[in-house]
């Protein structure tokens, strides 16, 4: 469940989290409010006036009968008015932009150094829709929101003691039913949180939803699935819709209440009126003034009101985001250890998911510049091993490490520039084939690019194509067969040039063609480099120096394939299992 909204607790929290000083922006929202409170001085100068001229001036407070003083007062008022929305406005955005802006680009960075582990459990989709609209809300409540909140809040407190200091009486009549209307405003705020809440929870569900479906869609038609998805689908719209319904159902039933109360104020001010009106020393046009200028306490009352709603509305997302913020990160090194070497150790390695075990006390070691593959039954490790040396996670006992530092002193910065990774599933960027595997380096030549793509078995199917390097790839680009998309992978890992290279079935996915040709490649990246690869396919490993076999996250067998093989354990099952299917050809 998601911690419930405090305004004042998420501004402050957005403008700590920015790292920006508010100077400018409360500078801002200072003149806006005396922008907006100057709006109260034409009623003020009329009401004087008016005093004036039917001969019954406040003692003290005489004002010149003369129409051209008062039209030169008005003029100096309204350009007063003027340069406070002119500067309010322009501080206020400037201000507001350097809070987002460093609010944003601290939230990029947290998410950057997030775990990849966490990274890739979270839904995508949710995290751009965080990352887009809801930073987007939150800059709508400092560039217009939270400035005109403050505004309306000024002006309505102005006016009340503008009248209050004209007649106190009348002042207390209008306002008499602010606190009966403010409570009427708390129970509809109760009311949106918690419908407003259940709402979120259950929208991110169908978006969840949405993007498998959308994800998933052909194999869904395929197996002739794509029916009761649509059906789930469409009974989390209807229950979305009638949620929505129900908000505005139950949410202005108090926000009208509200409107009445504010509006009632006035009500009794005719009624103090009327009861006073033979008392008072107000000339009769100056009751004009008066209400008039109790409309500038009511109108902007209702305003307040509106903004309030909107201002804890948006709130959320800051609620949401903060779930972001304190997401754990991995703990980084203040001086990071230099490896001495290349090895790969696990030392008594165990990790769990969410207290459910992976591995278990896994220790073996890599010798610098060998190949060893990781093998064994589906579900038995094999990707959690690899990714704790890519320190996806860090390990809950044992260390991983190379060169004989534990990951944790070499930091991720500096893990990353010693490994690099293939993974089954290939990422392409919407980019050119060039700028895609420049990612490997950014400082890489063009030449060295194409030194690459020879290397990687790529270079012959990239020129054929219509723009050669230049074509565009990826989301929106023009689509790559599985086998063409492993190889840039490869050409991508061979600019990085890194020492130790780790494979996640690299060829599962790809046909036998392009098999063969990764698998040349691949022997050619392993000359000079530690790697450690994942394999299902055990004719793929044969030559590896070292194999070690997993079951149930636990290493059952350690030696190489002839070793295995003679020994008629786990490995000789597997492969037996192979030959059998032929898949060892
Ligand atoms: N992100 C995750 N959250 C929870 N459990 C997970 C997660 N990833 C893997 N597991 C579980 O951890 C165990 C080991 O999974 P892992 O993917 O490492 O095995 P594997 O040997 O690579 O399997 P496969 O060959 O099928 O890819 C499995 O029981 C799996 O269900």
């Amino acid at each position: 469940m998601a911690e419930s909204v405090d305004v004042w607790r998420s501004l402050w929290r957005i403008v700590r989290r920015s790292g920006a000083s508010p100077r400018v922006f409360l500078a801002g929202l200072v003149l806006r409010v005396l922008e907006r409170c100057t709006e109260v001085l034409p009623y003020l100068l009329c009401f004087l006036w008016l005093l004036d001229v039917s001969q019954s001036p406040v003692s003290g407070w005489e004002w010149t009968g003369e129409p051209l003083w008062l039209g030169a007062a008005l003029l100096a008022i309204f350009l007063l008015q003027w340069s406070f929305a002119h500067h309010g406005q322009r501080l206020g955005f400037l201000g507001s932009y350097r809070i987002i802006g460093g609010y944003r680009e601290g939230l990029l960075d947290r998410v950057r150094a997030m775990p990849i582990g966490v990274l890739r459990t979270r839904r995508i989709g949710h995290l751009s829709d965080l990352l887009t609209d809801d930073i987007q809300r939150l800059e709508a409540i400092f560039t217009h929101v939270s400035a005109d909140f403050v505004a309306a809040l000024g002006l309505a407190l102005t006016s009340i003691l503008v009248l209050a200091w004209i007649d106190w009486r009348l002042a207390l009549a209008l306002a008499a039913m602010a606190p009966l209307a403010t409570v009427a405003l708390v129970l509809a705020r109760r009311m949106f949180e918690r419908a407003g809440l259940h709402k979120h929870a259950r929208v991110k569900e169908t978006s969840g939803t949405l993007v498998e479906f959308i994800g998933g869609l052909a194999t869904l038609r395929l197996f002739d699935r794509a029916g009761p998805w649509l059906e789930r689908l469409n009974a989390n719209f209807t229950e979305l819709s009638g949620l929505s319904l129900g908000i505005e159902k139950w949410g202005a039933g108090p926000v009208m209440l509200f409107r009445l109360l504010v509006e009632g104020g006035l009500i009794l001010l005719f009624l103090a009126g009327a009861w006073l009106a033979a008392a008072t020393p107000h000339a009769p046009l100056a009751w004009l003034a008066l209400f008039l200028l109790a409309y500038k306490f009511i109108g902007p009352m209702l305003e307040v009101a509106e903004y309030l709603l909107m201002l804890r509305s948006a709130c959320q997302s800051e609620v949401k985001l903060e779930e972001v913020w304190r997401a754990a990160l991995l703990p980084e090194p203040a001086r990071p250890v230099e490896p001495a070497g290349r090895s790969v150790r696990f030392d008594g390695v165990s990790f769990a998911y969410a207290g459910e075990p992976a591995l278990s006390e896994i220790s073996f070691e890599v010798p610098e510049r060998s190949v060893t593959a990781i093998v064994g039954p589906s579900g038995a490790g094999k990707s959690t091993l690899l990714h704790l040396l890519a320190r996806f996670q860090d390990p809950d006992r044992g260390a991983v490490r190379i060169g004989g530092a534990d990951l944790r002193e070499i930091g991720s910065d500096g893990l990353y520039r010693l490994i690099s990774m293939v993974f089954q599933q290939v990422q392409l960027f919407d980019g050119t084939i060039l700028e895609n595997i420049r990612a490997g380096r950014e400082d890489a030549s063009d030449e060295e690019i194409l030194s690459a793509c020879r290397a990687a078995d790529c270079h012959d199917f990239v020129s054929r194509l219509p723009d050669g390097y230049r074509t565009r790839v990826g989301e929106g680009g023009l689509s790559l067969s599985g086998g063409e998309r492993q190889r840039l992978s490869i050409a991508r890992a061979l600019l990085k040039d890194a020492p130790v290279l780790l494979l996640d079935e690299v060829t599962a996915a790809v046909d036998p063609e392009s098999q063969r040709a990764i698998q040349r490649t691949l022997s050619r990246l392993a000359v000079d480099r530690t790697v450690v690869m994942i394999a299902h396919r055990l004719s793929t490993v044969r030559n590896a120096d070292q194999i070690v076999v997993l079951r149930d996250g636990r290493v059952a067998e350690v030696g190489d394939h002839d070793q295995l093989l003679g020994r008629g354990g786990l490995y000789s099952e597997l492969w037996e299992a192979q030959v059998s299917l032929g898949q060892t050809a």
